[in-house]
Order: C-alpha cells, then structure tokens, then sequence
C-alpha cells in the first residue's frame, strides 16, 4: 500500500480519498470510450492506473479479436499487464511518435490541467504524453475539480538531493512529504524517490512549475499543463467527451 508520512500527518492512503460507489463504474466506461480512438496500425502509449488499467484490459481483447496494434507502457507494472494480454509492446525510442497516448489522472480543473503522478509513474507518463501526437485523458467524476489542489501534487527527486530539496520546498511553503511504500521511501521505475506538495491555493501553475523545476534534483513534476487533446470523464453511467482546443 502506497502511503504518505511526517511529523505532523498520521499515515493515509491516497485513494480512499474520494470514496464513491459509482468510480469504478465511471472509470470502466471512460475507458471503453477511450479505445474507440485506437485505430489498426496505431502506436500507442499506454497509461498506469486503476483507470488506465481499464483500458489496457480493453485493448487486450480487441488485440485477441484481430486488432493490429503496439504499445508504449508508461511503467513496468503496464508493460506486465500488457504482456500478460498479449499486447505487442516496443521501447519509445524505437518510434518516431507516439499516435495517441491514454492515460488517467489524479484531478483535472476547468482549464485542462492535471495533477498526475499518484500511482508513481508520472515521469515517464510525461515522456510518453509530450512526445505523443494525440492525448486521451480518461477520468471517474471525482477527478474534476474548479482548482487543483486537494490532491498533493508528486515530484519526482534524486534520493541524494532529496533532503536538499525538502528544505527548498519548506521554504517555498509547499510542505514536502515523502512518499513511502511498507515503511521504506517509495521508488519509482528510474529508482529515484517521490515527495508529495500541497499546492493548494496556487494560481499560477505554470510559474510555479518552473520554480520547481528549477530546484536541483526534482527531476520531473506531476503537472500537466497543456497536455489534453480529449478528455473523456464517466459520470453517473455515462459519458462526457471533451474535445480541448490547443493553439
Ligand atoms: O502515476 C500514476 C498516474 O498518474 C495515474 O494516471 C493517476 O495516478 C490516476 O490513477 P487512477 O486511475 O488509479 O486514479
């Protein structure tokens, strides 16, 4: 079980935190909505999640009813589920570009941006997001939100800067948490550490995410700004699709 700790916070888990009867239902139908935009030939980065985790299982049964297609996994834990359903995978620097990306998200806010990262894996999300022609975001209602901000927003830090980077982010007064997994500091897929923010109240997002990159040792943050094409969100038993105008 992933779970957040510090001093002044008893231990948590990060998905109980918008308990709904209907989520797995909304997440189950985004993604069959989602793989309606994979199409014979296509190169597909495939999402990590619970939600992403719908999708992938969908387009394992499509590739076993004749669907010609590869995918890119954004963790190993997708590349295994993936494999386990036969589907095709290669490495991103095999391909030019990606010709659409699916993928969840942990929130959403009126304006398209995300918080990504809750499952761990928002480093190489990101990669496969900005290099991928089309992206398809699919989410359950609880994920759409006026501002981000209730859920903590992950970074992904080199272990050996990490206390250097707490303290900069004390500073900033973003109230760092690393992340932990059965009482040892969580590791992403490039080994490297997570620290949890609160960026609640921040209004400029874009500012905010050059200064967190600028730290050294954050190695990539869970805000994606300008990253959706399509957003496709489950609600009470149907779907919302949003096409998103990017100039
Ligand atoms: O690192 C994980 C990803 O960013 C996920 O897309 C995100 O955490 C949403 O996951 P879920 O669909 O399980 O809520």
């Amino acid at each position: 079980m992933i779970s957040y700790e510090c001093s002044q916070f008893n231990t948590f888990n990060a998905k109980e935190r918008y308990p709904m009867p209907n989520t797995e239902k909304e997440k189950q139908l985004a993604a069959e909505a989602s793989v309606k935009f994979v199409k014979d030939g296509m190169v597909v980065g495939l999402g990590t999640g619970s939600t992403a985790e719908f999708m992938i299982r969908q387009l394992g049964e499509k590739v076993a009813n004749g669907l010609s297609m590869t995918g890119v996994p954004s963790s190993e834990r997708t590349a295994n589920l993936a494999q386990e359903l036969g589907i095709p995978l290669t490495p991103l620097d095999k391909v030019d570009k990606l010709d659409l990306y699916i993928d969840g998200a942990d929130e959403i806010d009126a304006q398209f941006n995300m918080i990504k990262g809750g499952g761990g894996a928002l480093l190489r999300e990101k990669i496969l997001a900005y290099n991928s022609k089309f992206n398809v975001i699919i989410v359950d209602s609880s994920k759409k939100v006026e501002s981000l901000g209730k859920f903590r927003l992950p970074l992904e830090v080199i272990p050996l800067a990490h206390k250097k980077v707490v303290d900069q982010l004390i500073q900033l007064g973003l109230n760092p948490i690393l992340r932990k997994l059965d009482n040892s500091e969580y590791r992403t897929d490039e080994n490297n550490f997570i620290l949890d923010i609160n960026i609640s109240g921040q209004k400029n997002l874009k500012d905010l995410n050059t200064r967190l990159l600028e730290i050294p040792g954050v190695v990539e943050t869970g805000l994606f700004l300008d990253y959706v094409n399509v957003l496709i969100l489950g609600r009470a038993g149907d779907v919302e699709v949003t096409h998103v105008n990017r100039n």
